[in-house]
């Protein structure tokens, strides 16, 4: 289990302090493929980098089963990092070297004999469905087989956790996904927990267990992906579940309301306390609301679900609303 305890990071500017990290708590279970999510400055790299501790926090603790790395010796934490690999989004092979070769060069550094690396890294060749490439090189690949082989090099060291920073951002639509159901399939095959770092909501939609959304280098709300994607509770949780103010249709809708916002404050708290206050999940089907002065004019497109009681109470619960008028929709067609 990794546990990441009131983790803060500061760098000093120019400007003075900026802190990237701002008191970050997650809890990791083994096994899970866990996502992190913000936009672009949210904080993940960093936060990647304190979790194998190449960077140093400046307060908090990074607890790996039960053991605070900051508190190892320099030889016992590099040790440990080894049960932690990385890859990325530029693949970062060695161009000068082949396939295997690039999936031997961890063992090489650990000491494994030549023969034995060499029998592991054809099996590893295997197990990312590249068994006729060990003697290419990297530039020889396609984007999708150079991350394969980076993935292979990354179970080189048998790690216990794998990180993957933006490995699939490089990639198009079609080899992103042949990647993620790989890394999918080592997660299960393997034991081996999975950190996900995207700005890609549909990665995380596509493989992960868990999500936390991290905004401003702070942890904005974390859950099971189905809990996030069904009612995000923060703004910046809807942000990226809903780009557009539409959400991608998440159950059969057979109710529809068009709810009207007449200057009252956000539309946003209504979405949230709909969930919350009346425990009924609505989608999102379309907006066109806009923001004047803070307050919310416009119309949005609710898709309520099948139960006729639950989708009656939200209605009811809309129309008690200051400044929203609510009406069903009968001839909705998607
Ligand atoms: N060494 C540093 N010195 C000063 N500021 C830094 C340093 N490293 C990162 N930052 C700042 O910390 C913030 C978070 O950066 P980070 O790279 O972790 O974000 P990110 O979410 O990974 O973004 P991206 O997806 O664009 O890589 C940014 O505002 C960045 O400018």
């Amino acid at each position: 289990m990794i546990e990441i305890k009131r983790l803060s990071k500061t760098f000093p500017t120019a400007e003075g302090t900026f802190t990237a990290l701002d008191d970050v708590n997650l809890t990791i279970s083994d096994g899970d493929i866990y996502g992190i999510v913000g936009m672009s400055g949210a904080g993940k790299s960093t936060l990647v980098r304190c979790i194998n501790l190449l960077e140093r926090p400046t307060s908090g603790q990074v607890v790996i089963d039960g053991e605070d790395m900051m508190a190892l010796s320099t030889r016992a934490l590099r040790e440990r990092r080894r049960s932690i690999s990385m890859i990325f989004q530029q693949f970062n092979l060695l161009m000068q070297r082949t396939c295997l070769k690039n999936i031997c060069f961890p063992m090489e550094i650990a000491g494994v004999p030549k023969e034995a690396a060499r029998k592991r890294a054809l099996e590893l060749l295997d197990i990312v469905d590249l068994p006729d490439k060990a003697d290419s090189y990297p530039a020889q690949l396609s984007g999708g087989q150079k991350q394969r082989i980076a993935i292979a090099r990354a179970l080189a060291s048998d790690p216990k956790v794998l990180l993957c920073d933006e490995a699939t951002s490089a990639l198009d639509p079609t080899t992103t996904r042949s990647i993620l159901r790989l890394v999918q399939d080592i997660n299960k095959r393997l034991g081996i927990t999975v950190i996900v770092i995207t700005h890609e909501m549909t990665v995380v939609e596509e493989i992960c267990s868990h999500v936390a959304v991290l905004e401003h280098g702070r942890v904005m709300e974390t859950g099971t992906v189905e809990e996030v994607f069904s009612n995000p509770k923060t703004e910046a949780g809807r942000r990226l579940v809903y780009p557009d103010g539409a959400a991608i249709d998440q159950f059969p809708v057979h109710h529809v309301v068009r709810v009207v916002f007449n200057g009252g404050s956000s539309y946003e708290p209504l979405i949230a306390s709909l969930a919350i206050d009346c425990g009924v999940r609505v989608n999102i089907l379309g907006a066109d609301t806009r923001n004047i002065d803070g307050k919310a004019f416009g119309s949005m497109l609710l898709g309520l679900p099948e139960d006729s009681a639950e989708a009656a109470r939200a209605l009811s619960y809309i129309r008690a609303q200051r400044d929203v008028t609510a009406e069903e929709v009968h001839d909705y067609h998607g």
